[in-house]
């Protein structure tokens, strides 16, 4: 196909053998072998290619007319194009990444950010194959034991389950809870968080949002409803980089205009990675802050006493069951900033680390089954620590466990899985 495609312009090179990883210049060929565009080739002979299959390359100038013309005179050649993740699936295939460096590379190509892309480069770098590898290993050799122990009882001594069991703890399960729990703070520190103000109306949440931005994005008047559209801005809160959002008033007043205010508070708040509520300490607590401590109840949050700098009509010792971290603020003369930026921080991270370059960091999809794996494992544990528990079902258990690791690595993944990891490609790489 690719001696239709491409004419060297040196002629002693034979385009049917072009040299292997040269770049070759020359022209290219459209229908009927009209020159599209001058362009460079490259030939990588299996199995040194991405895919790990024979691929020749064409590097064109670009620009929709040529691109079209080239794409058009593949076709006819003979050439189809790549399904979204095609390559990747191939290099996988091939053996040349695992699944989760394929799903790294998913993510690369998807990434909006510097931080999310160099989440994306440590996993393609096999960041999480290191750490999985030995998880791997252990599990394999311990399924091999108690697998030996069940079949051939006569000529195994006694299966030492509390000496496996301590091993699978420290090479196993110690290392999936690592990157288990690194997930969400790793996550913050890369991809940045959304941080979603609310409360009922007149708490003050556009005034903490401009005083926690610096600037008066928000309007703020002294009635309440003024806030009726979700306005969103960055902000460094703690150290992370916020999507801090300013939202409508969640009251009880009727009105169109209101009810639609409260949605687009509640739509935000069903994505946000924390909420900060908003209370205003100089006024009783009333039905409708309740209703907001209520609907922030499941979200991680912060609850923040505004208005701090007038007389208290209520202590803080109320809120004391709400098992949130509870700061006094006062928007409007900017106090208390810097501690509840902190607490957002610390809220958000967990009051863990930055990861450090290369780290590794599981994605949702992984982290889930990772979480699965690690409570399989938990189980082979208790049975092997167990004397009463038998060896078959200690291995049912480590069966489980590698069939979710194998969601991540890859190795024995089903289809589904596969499928489900490639499907997140939009393009044909
Ligand atoms: N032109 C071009 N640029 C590209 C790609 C590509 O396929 N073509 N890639 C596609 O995603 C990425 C690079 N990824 C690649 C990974 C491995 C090999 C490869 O040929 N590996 C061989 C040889 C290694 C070597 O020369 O040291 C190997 O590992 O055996 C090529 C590209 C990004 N840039
Ligand atoms: N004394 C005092 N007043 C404040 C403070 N923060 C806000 N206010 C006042 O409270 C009133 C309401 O402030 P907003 O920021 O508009 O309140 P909001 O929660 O955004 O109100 P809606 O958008 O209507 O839900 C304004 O008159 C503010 O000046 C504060 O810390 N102390
Ligand atoms: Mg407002």
């Amino acid at each position: 196909m690719a001696t239709r495609l491409f004419a060297p312009r040196d002629p002693r090179l034979d385009p049917a053998a072009l040299p292997p990883r040269r770049l070759v210049l020359g022209r290219a060929l459209g229908s009927q072998g009209r020159e599209v565009d001058q362009v460079l080739a490259v030939r990588f002979p299996a199995p040194r290619s991405y895919t790990t299959q024979e691929v020749v390359e064409l590097q064109s100038h670009g620009g929709p007319a040529v691109l079209r013309a080239l794409l058009a005179a593949a076709l006819e050649a003979g050439c189809r194009l790549a399904r979204p993740g095609e390559f990747t699936l191939r290099a996988y295939l091939g053996g040349r990444l695992d699944l989760s460096q394929a799903e790294a590379v998913a993510q690369l190509i998807a990434a909006q950010s510097e931080g999310e892309a160099g989440l994306a480069l440590a996993g393609l770098a096999g960041g999480l194959s290191q750490v999985l590898g030995p998880v791997r290993r252990a599990l394999t050799l311990a399924a091999a034991t108690v697998e030996a122990a069940i079949d051939f009882p006569e000529e195994t001594n006694e299966l030492a389950g509390p000496a496996l069991a301590e091993e699978l703890r420290a090479q196993a399960l110690e290392p999936l809870r690592r990157v288990v729990a690194r997930r969400q703070s790793g996550r913050v520190w890369r991809e940045g968080a959304l941080v979603v103000l609310c409360g009922r109306p007149n708490v003050g949440k556009s005034s903490l949002f401009n005083a926690l931005l610096g600037q008066n994005r928000a309007i703020v008047t002294p009635t309440a409803g003024t806030t009726r559209d979700a306005i969103e801005e960055s902000a460094l809160l703690g150290g992370v980089v916020c999507r801090l959002t300013d939202t409508a008033g969640l009251g009880l007043e009727p009105g169109e205009l209101e009810a639609l205010g409260r949605a687009a508070a509640r739509e935000r708040l069903g994505r946000a990675d924390l909420a900060l509520v908003v209370l205003d300490q100089g006024a009783p607590l009333t039905g409708e802050d309740r209703h907001v401590l209520d609907i922030t109840r499941d979200i991680s949050r912060v609850l923040t006493l505004n208005k701090s700098d007038l007389m208290p009509a209520w202590q803080a010792e109320e809120l004391a069951g709400e098992g949130a971290p509870a700061l006094r603020v006062s928007a409007k003369h900017s106090s208390g900033l810097e501690e509840l930026a902190e607490a957002v921080g610390a809220a958000l991270t967990g009051g863990q680390p930055e990861p450090a370059p290369g780290e590794a960091v599981a994605s949702q999809r992984q982290a889930e089954a990772l979480v699965a794996c690690a409570a399989a494992l938990e189980r082979a544990i208790a049975g092997l620590e167990a004397p009463e528990v038998a060896a078959e079902l200690v291995s049912l258990d480590l069966a489980g466990a590698l069939a979710r690791l194998g969601e991540v690595d890859g190795v024995d993944a089903p289809e589904a899985v596969i499928e489900a990891v490639f499907d997140q490609f939009c393009v044909g790489k």
